[in-house]
């Protein structure tokens, strides 16, 4: 059986103002617990143990002038619970305040073990301590007094900015168009309040435009700040990778820890450290707090790059993915859905799939070492461990030598060459406009795009594509789980591409089950998922649409590889 938690620090104090209900309370390493004093009359008695973990600060204050000289202490929780409205457990606030009244002699009663929230812990027996004579605290002013529990409470708390440096200067800039443009109130109602209750001091930039992240923390004193915290979709967190891997001192600012709360429509990002967390899956304003709880806590985790290298020998550094077909055209012709939030992927899901196009090209890529390979890796049958066929090298393939898809009976009529006609607006117009980013670190495993790739590589033999995904974190947007196995620092693309011939009925369950991350799972023949080190991509046709993170960049040849853990990202 576990030791008997040993108990801190007790105490009997008044609850809020102008209630006479009193309360014992006493302090646990992991555990706040209170209970309400019998009185004469009084029926109920409530009280609870809040867990310390769940907790983002605590605060002591001078009680107000009919407080008759007396001072609270409040701490504030975030436990996990369960709303009638969500099958979901999500965090939900629970404030807490004591009134430490002037001196005076306590009223004893046994301390007795109130109810305890059902679904958090497994059964513990009932806390009893063994009898023995009160230890009598010294006399204290009750302000003095309220703040030795508050920092108690927070010293417990496991708010863990150490790695940060405490107090934490943090820059939040926030894109008031991201999702339905809502970010500015989301913020308000949901993350400032709490950002104070942590302790936590912050400036608040909302940017003006595209590229207005990007440009400030590319020319910024970085020593001002200790977090950049982005509330937004994912494409203002790819500015600001972009931005800080553009500096001079790339090396050392990119080691800046970076904050995610989702503001925007897909919110991958902050969906997958969500799951990281080992959390139940939740969306829209739950999602937020519980990024907002992350932020709070402060613990720093590494996160993978990918640098992306286009035909114009541009590079890029990519947090999510790079995406080309399907989901690429998604991504870019739902922004006209972008008032329906979170939804418009669905929207822009089932109308892309009345048109499902083939996309030609030539995709290869370098396997992850054996050795780190779970067994659900799927060996693509169809694939070679070869250079590229000479006629088929990137520099003779003419690009306007677009092949046409025949497939199967029940393949998909459209090619690739008309879809980047797509009239959406917002999105299609802020096409990355970011100058060649000569920094960072080298490109081992990659040779110039003019090049065969190196024979240790795998050359894919279908070149006929509904979708080509690499993804380095879990998450597709907020309910799309791509890459299940994902994690935030593996070292690894999860590469997954659906080869033509598959129905429009297939990839539709494909989508669905993506929605808890079972597709890769469902067998269907025309999906290979392979861990990747590197890839190359070589569309045949002129013109189209790739990705980078939800962004749309240059069309053409690309290749990228992952550079594990090269960023840091506040997550636990
Ligand atoms: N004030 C602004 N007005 C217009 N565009 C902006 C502004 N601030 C930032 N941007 C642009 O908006 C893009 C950010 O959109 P972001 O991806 O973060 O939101 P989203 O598209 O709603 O979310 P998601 O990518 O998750 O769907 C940035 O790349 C930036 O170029």
């Amino acid at each position: 059986m576990d030791p008997l938690p040993r108990v801190h620090m007790r105490g009997e104090f008044a609850g809020r103002p102008g209630r006479k209900v009193r309360y014992a309370v006493s302090l646990t390493e992991e555990e706040l617990t209170f209970q309400q004093l019998k009185t004469a009359g009084a029926a109920a008695r409530s009280g609870a143990v809040l867990h310390l973990r769940d907790c983002v600060g605590s605060r002591a204050f001078r009680g107000g002038g009919g407080g008759g000289g007396g001072a609270y202490f409040s701490a504030y929780f975030y436990p996990r619970r369960r709303r009638w409205t969500s099958p979901a457990e999500s965090r939900q606030r629970t404030e807490v305040c004591f009134r430490v009244e002037p001196h005076r002699e306590p009223h004893r009663e046994p301390h007795r073990e109130p109810h305890r929230e059902p679904h958090r812990e497994p059964h513990r027996e009932p806390h009893r301590e063994p009898h023995r004579e009160p230890h009598r605290e010294p006399h204290r002013e009750p302000l003095e007094e309220a703040e030795r529990w508050a920092r108690a409470i927070g010293a417990r708390s496991g708010v863990l900015y150490r790695e940060v440096g405490w107090p934490c200067r943090m820059l939040l800039l926030l894109n008031p168009r991201s999702g339905k443009g809502h970010a500015l109130s989301l913020f308000t109602s949901h993350v400032q309040h709490m950002l104070n209750e942590a302790g936590i001091r912050f400036t608040l930039i909302v940017t003006k435009q595209q590229n207005h992240a990007r440009d400030l923390v590319r020319e910024a004193d970085l020593s001002q700040w200790d977090v950049l915290v982005i509330m937004s979709g994912d494409g203002l967190l790819f500015e600001v990778v972009n931005g800080l891997m553009e500096r001079e001192d790339w090396e050392d600012a990119i080691q800046t820890p970076l904050g995610i709360l989702p503001g925007g429509s897909g919110n991958a990002l902050a969906a997958s450290i969500h799951r990281y967390s080992g959390f139940q899956p939740v969306s829209g304003e739950q999602l937020l707090v519980s990024c907002s709880f992350m932020l709070c806590k402060g613990v720093v985790s590494r996160m993978d790059l990918t640098s992306v290298c286009m035909g114009s020998s541009r590079r890029l550094f990519s947090f999510l993915s790079l995406a080309w077909g399907f989901v690429a055209d998604v991504d870019i012709e739902s922004e006209k859905y972008r008032h329906m939030g979170a939804a418009r992927f669905t929207m822009g899901t089932l109308v892309r799939l009345a048109s499902l196009r083939v996309y030609q090209g030539r995709l290869a890529y370098l396997p992850a070492q054996e050795s780190s390979l779970s067994p659900s890796v799927t060996a693509p049958p169809s694939a070679t461990h070869t250079d590229m066929s000479p006629e088929l090298q990137p520099s003779t393939l003419g690009f306007s030598s677009m092949r046409h898809s025949v497939g199967n009976s029940q393949s998909l009529g459209h090619t690739l060459h008309d879809s980047c006609n797509s009239n959406n607006s917002y999105k299609a117009e802020r096409r990355d406009t970011c100058s060649v980013s000569s920094h960072g670190p080298p490109d081992s495993l990659l040779v110039p795009l003019d090049q065969p790739v190196p024979s240790t590589w795998t050359v894919v033999q279908e070149e006929s594509f509904v979708l080509v995904l690499a993804m380095y974190q879990s998450h597709l947007a907020e309910d799309l789980v791509g890459a299940p196995s994902s994690a935030l620092e593996d070292g690894i693309i999860h590469l997954i591409y659906v080869k033509a011939g598959i129905s429009r009925s297939a990839l539709l369950r494909l989508f669905l089950a993506m929605e808890k991350g079972t597709h890769l799972a469902t067998s269907c023949p025309h999906v290979v998922y392979v861990k990747v080190r590197a890839l190359r991509l070589e569309p045949y046709s002129p013109k189209g649409t790739i990705t980078v993170d939800g962004e749309l960049v240059d069309y053409g040849p690309v290749q990228a590889q992952i550079h594990s853990g090269l960023a840091r990202l506040i997550a636990s």
